[in-house]
């Protein structure tokens, strides 16, 4: 055991910090677009800091659970878990406190519809993705991406779920981040194949390989390029959300190609890095557009 202590960065670390606030991003606009007048304060700091928690806690059991495979690859060897610096007894402790943290804020001062629908993220990551589906198939990501997705609508949830009912514009904004998610991390998971084949992780380009994979990017990106215009189609969104959703899928599209006919990996890498602009950038174009509602009539 290595004798080196722990600090409060690398209990940090173990909750995917920059994750988990680009999914907080996600949350905080499926707030501000659910159809009430104003999001109370309230709901804005504890639905934040109980959806937070919860992503977090998640994130921790994933560096418990992959603690062996985090270790023979070369991105996440130095990870407090895989190295030894915090020991399994503790991250599970810190993982508990920060789920059922979440859980008694969720319930006591938000709603049961959003705790519920968090719980169902936390347990889809943590569990059903990372225990099970990582190690079984190359859709692991294609279905586990569905707790990622998932934070807009507890957002939603969190200032309008209160009847227990499910918003289906919220499902849109879920839809978004679902079908993202596979080019997101399919571009990042070509720059990695060799280290998730001697990980022994069946990640698509291992399993079918970077040309199979490439593809796959290209017709996901198609696909988020036509969901990213279903708000504005469903009266949901205006204008600057139109322009910004539509310059945000094209640039992602020339990615994805120059991705498909090019032998340079770094383009991968490229493309990952882009992936999380786009969703940020696409996220606040959604919140801008929501204040500023420009129409067409209105020009
Ligand atoms: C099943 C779903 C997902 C998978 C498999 C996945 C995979 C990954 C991986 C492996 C990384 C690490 C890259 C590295 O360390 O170099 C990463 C980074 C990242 N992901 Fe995802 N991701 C998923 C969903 C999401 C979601 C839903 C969000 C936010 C809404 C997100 C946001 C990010 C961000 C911001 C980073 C950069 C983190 C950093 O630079 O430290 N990901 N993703
Ligand atoms: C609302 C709620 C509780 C949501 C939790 C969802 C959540 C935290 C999703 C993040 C997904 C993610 C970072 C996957 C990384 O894959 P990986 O774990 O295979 O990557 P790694 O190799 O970097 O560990």
């Amino acid at each position: 055991m290595p004798s080196v202590t722990a600090t409060w960065r690398d209990y940090l670390e173990l909750t995917k910090p920059k994750v988990v606030l680009l999914i907080l991003l996600t949350a905080v606009v499926g707030m501000y677009m659910a159809p009430t007048d104003t999001v109370p304060l309230k709901v804005l700091i504890i639905a934040t800091i109980g959806i937070g928690f919860a992503a977090g806690g998640a994130a921790v059991v994933n560096h418990v659970v992959d603690q062996k495979i985090d270790a023979k690859m070369a991105r996440t060897f130095k990870r407090p878990v895989a190295t030894g610096k915090i020991n399994n007894t503790r991250a599970i402790l810190f993982a508990t406190f920060l789920s059922v943290t979440s859980m008694v804020l969720l319930f006591t001062f938000i709603n049961p519809l959003t705790a519920i629908l968090t719980f169902f993220g936390l347990v889809g990551y943590a569990f059903v993705y990372t225990m099970y589906l990582k190690r079984a198939t190359p859709q692991n990501i294609v279905i586990g991406g569905l707790s990622g997705a998932i934070p807009p609508l507890l957002g939603w949830a969190a200032v309008d779920g209160y009847g227990g009912e499910i918003h289906p514009h919220a499902l849109l904004l879920v839809l978004i981040v679902f079908v993202w998610t596979p080019p997101h991390f399919w571009a990042l998971a070509i720059f990695r194949r060799d280290e998730y084949a001697k990980a022994d992780i069946p990640m698509l380009p291992v399993t079918h390989g970077i040309e199979f994979t490439k593809l796959n990017i290209v017709l996901y990106t198609i696909l988020l390029l036509f969901a990213g215009l279903l708000p504005y189609l469903v009266g949901m969104s205006y204008l600057i959300y139109l322009v910004s959703s539509s310059i945000l899928g094209l640039i992602f599209l020339y990615y994805a190609i120059k991705l498909k006919y090019s032998e340079d990996r770094k383009i991968a890498m490229d493309t990952f890095k882009y992936s999380i602009y786009y969703l940020m950038l696409l996220f606040v174009a959604l919140l801008v557009d929501h204040y500023f509602p420009i129409t067409l009539a209105s020009l």
